[in-house]
């Protein structure tokens, strides 16, 4: 962005002009609503409403406190004078500074004068949408586009016009050089928005309406979580009343450093009511304590496991074999139990829940003495049905025929009994594949099981076809590649009629029971009609390196096309062969050569081998955050030490790539895993190798 030298004075005068009014109009209602927005109820008689309004109130008001660390507006459309009155039904819509155009400024959030008139438009807005899209295809109304620049201290210094009325070639595309500014800006800590510089296609998915469900494949580095939050602060804004009867609205990611990572990037877009969640935190059925091997993570992650449990589960349904007898008053009745059979099949046929069906299998008994009652010439009322269902005969009957449930204990049961496993296995999993999803060794109960992730999967598949889970109006997820069949089922379960947005890259997906393709997942998510979408242009990786990880493509996605580099950087790569004892220093040497630069460092490397260099780092007096042990890694240190196991979703400046073989071998798909590894870096990439590189890259 060329400086305030490249604009005309006043011009610039005046835009700091509209900053500061718009400043102060924003400042005006945060006032208003902390003095007079609602009436407070009378304080002693109602003290509970009163402190409900206060906090309302208090909410409302921190809305509108001003972001620290971003300029109000990032950017102005100018229309035709009289092209552009109303962004709101029935509010005036501009503040026309020149006789001849009208501007809407396009910021953060909306402001308002005091008379009524809009001085920044929340980017959310419909009008935004031509400030990311409108093109020299389609101008949509819109005769120029402006762009700001701000100094480190918030102070408006430059701006870059777009004249969109001219002929593509005769135009600057200031877009591209704020873009690659915003790009290459270094890193310090978390994931920041993109606000000012959403890209036209990735702002098609972010605005598509709350009732499509979207599937996004994109190379690494293409926006997708990018994409994902600003959708979710998207679907807030256009349909927070909904959102909120339906449930809410969340963002599922692989692991918890990736959510610390992201998780500063809806707060600056004034959005904290979306849930940020791994899928153990939205299952919620505790933490993981063990691990399975590849092949049983494959086997308990197949959605054929979701019929063993149900079989399982159901298999507790008997129906008795003998009649009910219930005492009331003086007599006794009686239902036969070919009654009692129909009652049971009549509710199974219902696909009610087995919790639900339990009930109703009580208040179905109960209906059933009641009726005999009045069949026999008895009094009954409205209460009868409920007591009867009450009655010590029947709970007693319904506990032999319908049994409670504990979803823990019966997948204990299935992963510890070969005899229960093999009944409601048979047909499904032949008897190796039962071997292998059995404890290897028995734990003593279900507290001290070293349950797996996908162990607890299963569980929750248990739970919910007791109970039907909370739903969400919709869920992000990131890193969808890597869900296994019955991981999509557990989130299926939470949107049954909401929608979804699936972002991932198949050729980034690491687990051994990943579904391969994205129709495969989507079927399992119940959402078979998603709206795929191809994003191929990365922002965070250069051509030089991006090139060089694509050589794992045909091996790991021979179906993938090759990603595409937003921009060039040469000397980006470097790759250094190192004897075996030199490995470590030449790995410090690359960090403190890094260091020299600007911005962040991730020195990343087969999980075994972490501990080691973060040790050598912190004898060479380089202090380094450890990513899965340090909480605050990516915000308190420069260097930060990532476990390849870790590194999905992050970036940084500098990555430090150490022994690309170690990270290929650990694990059954490890050139995936690599492939993921060298997608990290923004502007540098040090390969750091002393066993030959895996045969793609050589
Ligand atoms: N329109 C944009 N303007 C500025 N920066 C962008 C834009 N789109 C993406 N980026 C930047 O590119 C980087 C990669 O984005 P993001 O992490 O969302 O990609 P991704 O597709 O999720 O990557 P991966 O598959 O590797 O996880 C981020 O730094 C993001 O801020």
């Amino acid at each position: 962005m060329p400086d305030s030298a490249a604009a005309p004075d006043a011009e610039l005068r005046a835009e700091r002009r509209h900053l500061a009014s718009s400043r102060e109009a924003l400042r005006e209602m945060r006032e208003e609503v902390l003095t007079t927005e609602t009436a407070l109820a009378d304080a002693v008689v109602d003290k509970y409403t009163n402190a409900v309004l206060q906090r309302a109130r208090e909410r409302r008001a921190e809305a509108l406190a001003e972001l620290p660390d971003a300029p109000l507006f990032f950017g102005r459309l100018t229309y035709p004078p009289g092209d552009l009155y109303e962004a709101e039904p029935g509010e005036p819509f501009t503040s026309t500074r020149t006789p001849g155009a009208d501007f809407a400024y396009i910021g953060r959030r909306n402001v308002r004068e005091r008379s009524g008139a809009t001085m920044v438009l929340d980017w959310r807005a419909p009008v935004s949408a031509a400030f990311y899209r409108a093109g020299p295809q389609s101008p949509m109304g819109v005769l120029s586009r402006r762009r700001y620049g701000f100094g480190t201290d918030g102070a408006l210094t430059a701006f870059e016009d777009e004249d969109l009325t001219l002929p593509e070639p005769a135009r600057a595309d200031a877009g591209a050089a704020l873009l690659a500014a915003e790009i290459e800006r270094p890193r310090t800590g978390p994931m920041r928005d993109i606000v000012a510089t959403i890209q036209p296609d990735q702002d098609d998915l972010v605005r598509a309406s709350l009732d499509t469900s979207l599937c996004v494949q994109g190379a690494p580095g293409t926006g997708k979580t990018a994409v994902g939050l600003h959708r979710i602060a998207f679907l807030l804004y256009a349909e927070r009343v909904r959102l909120r009867r339906e449930g809410g609205v969340a963002i599922v990611g692989p692991s918890s450093s990736f959510l610390s990572y992201i998780r500063d990037v809806l707060p600056a877009l004034g959005e904290a009511e979306a849930g940020q969640l791994t899928l153990e935190e939205l299952a919620d059925r505790g933490t993981p304590k063990g691990a399975d091997s590849p092949q049983a993570a494959r086997l308990k992650g197949d959605a054929r496991m979701a019929e063993v449990l149900s079989r399982a589960l159901w298999a507790q349904v008997r129906p008795a074999a003998e009649t009910l007898v219930v005492t009331a008053g003086s007599r006794k009745y009686r239902v036969p139990p070919e009654d009692i059979a129909e009652i049971v099949d009549g509710i199974r046929r219902q696909r009610a829940s087995y919790g639900a069906g339990r009930d109703l299998l009580a208040q179905r008994l109960g209906g059933a003495v009641q009726g005999l009652m009045e069949a026999s010439g008895g009094t009954s009322d409205a209460g009868t049905r409920g007591r009867m269902a009450r009655s010590r005969e029947v709970k007693a009957a319904v506990t032999a025929m319908w049994p409670k449930a504990d979803p823990v204990k019966l997948v204990f049961a299935l992963l510890t009994d070969p005899d229960l496993l093999a009944r409601a296995a048979a047909g499904v999993l032949d008897p190796e594949e039962q071997a292998a999803v059995r404890f290897p060794r028995r734990p003593r109960s279900p507290r001290s099981a070293p349950w797996s992730p996908a162990d607890l999967v299963l569980i929750d598949e248990a739970a919910c076809l007791v109970q039907r889970p909370p739903s969400l109006g919709h869920i992000v997820l990131d890193e969808a590649q890597d869900l296994s069949p019955m991981q999509c089922r557990a989130v299926a379960r939470r949107v049954p009629s909401g929608s979804v947005t699936v972002l991932g890259d198949i050729a980034q997906g690491t687990a051994p029971a990943a579904a391969r393709t994205w129709a495969d997942l989507l079927r399992h998510l119940g959402k078979d009609d998603a709206r795929l979408q191809v994003l191929s242009r990365g922002y965070r990786v250069p051509a030089q390196i991006i090139d060089f990880a694509a050589r794992l493509l045909p091996e790991i996605a021979p179906d993938l096309p090759a990603p595409s580099a937003a921009r060039q950087a040469p000397g980006a790569l470097r790759i250094e062969a190192a004897p075996a004892p030199r490995l470590t220093g030449a790995v410090l040497d690359a960090c403190k050569r890094a260091l020299d630069e600007e911005g962040s460092i991730g020195v990343i490397a087969a999980d075994g081998r972490l501990d080691g260099l973060h040790t050598a780092l912190a004898e060479r007096g380089i202090g380094a955050g450890h990513l899965g042990r340090d909480p605050d890694a990516l915000e308190a240190y420069r260097v930060v030490c990532v476990p390849a196991s870790l590194a999905k979703g992050l970036e940084f400046d500098t990555v430090v790539a150490v022994e690309p073989a170690d990270i290929a071998d650990a694990e059954e798909r490890g050139l995936n895993r690599l492939y993921v590894v060298l997608t990290r870096a923004v502007s540098r990439l040090h390969v750091v190798h002393s066993r030959p590189l895996p045969e793609p890259l050589g």
